[in-house]
């Protein structure tokens, strides 16, 4: 697992990191958001023994990432897809990397297979590959030594909707099966779909972190039924916080009390939802409006 505690980096008087904490269990899918600068790379960096902290730790499997013994067998890492030689093939690039990391030939061929990547594009010089090969090839990178953790900078950048479908498959086999994941992004929806849980920072402190799930209901429930203005009366009469939206009402209760209440008075529903990602969405925004540079012009 992942465990950040209290990290923080300052270069001078900025403080791009600023006393994070937060764990990442075994089997669990962890997305890191938020928007453009807020420190994610460089929070990475740190766990990954890239950068130095200024203070603050963060350990994978119980160790700093260099004190592990063969962090190649331990942890997949990418941070920057675009950092690979580019005079090199990905076949190439792959079986130095297995050399180094202590894996055969054959794992090079498995990998290549695992992400997509065909023999022919395999034989390619990376100058020549798209944005999205480059994305297979770090992550061909980062399982070829079978670790148990992965550290993912903006896995999906550069991927077509189909590259961002598999990946979450192939993230989500792999936290399935006891793997630990920990992925980041500036793109709610794109880390929405797969994580188990969510920390959201922005100018490098955190602004929001849980479930997936408990983030979710925090938007509420969406409710729409074939009488919403009889069955706002009926929620109001029970006490609970219910406004109108466009589409329906919004209710500030757990759905199964919605459904009871409804149920109660033979309203019939055509739509019950927690929250639902426009909740999230919001709350992102929200979240990080303070935090980001369009929140500086504000
Ligand atoms: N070596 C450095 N020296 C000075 N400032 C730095 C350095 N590295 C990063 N920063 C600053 O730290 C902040 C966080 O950058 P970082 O790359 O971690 O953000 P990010 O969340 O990964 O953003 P993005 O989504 O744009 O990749 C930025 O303001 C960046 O300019």
């Amino acid at each position: 697992m992942i465990t950040v505690e209290n990290l923080t980096k300052r270069y001078g008087g900025f403080t791009a990191v600023d006393d994070i904490s937060f764990q990442v269990r075994p089997g669990s899918v962890v997305g890191f958001l938020g928007p453009n600068g807020a420190g994610k790379s460089t929070a990475m960096r740190m766990m990954t023994g890239l950068t130095p902290a200024t203070s603050g730790r963060a350990t994978i499997l119980g160790q700093t990432y260099r004190e592990l013994h063969n962090p190649g067998r331990q942890v997949g890492v990418m941070l920057d897809a675009s950092a690979q030689h580019p005079g090199r093939t990905g076949r190439e690039i792959l079986r130095v990397a297995a050399v180094s990391v202590g894996v055969s030939k054959e794992r090079v061929e498995e990998v290549l297979a695992l992400v997509g990547l065909t023999g022919e594009e395999a034989g390619r010089r990376v100058r020549n590959y798209s944005l999205g090969m480059r994305q297979r090839l770090g992550i061909a990178a980062a399982l070829l030594g079978e670790p148990q953790v992965l550290i993912l900078d903006e896995p999906a950048n550069g991927l077509d909707p189909q590259g961002i479908h598999w990946m979450r498959g192939l993230l989500r086999r792999f936290a399935d099966g006891g793997g630990t994941v920990l992925l980041s992004s500036h793109l709610l929806h794109e880390v929405q779909i797969v994580a188990d849980d969510l920390v959201m920072i922005g100018r490098g402190r955190i602004v929001a972190m849980g479930s997936k799930d408990e983030l979710l209901s925090r938007g509420g429930t969406t409710v729409r039924s074939t009488d919403d203005d009889r069955l706002a009366g009926l929620l109001d009469k029970a006490g609970v916080p219910v406004s109108r939206t466009g589409a329906g009402l919004t209710v500030d209760a757990e759905a199964e009390v919605v459904g009871r209440i409804a149920a109660e008075d033979r309203v019939v529903l055509l739509e019950l939802r927690s929250g639902g990602s426009e909740g999230l969405e919001e709350m992102f925004l929200d979240l990080t409006a303070a935090t980001s540079r369009e929140g500086d012009a504000a």
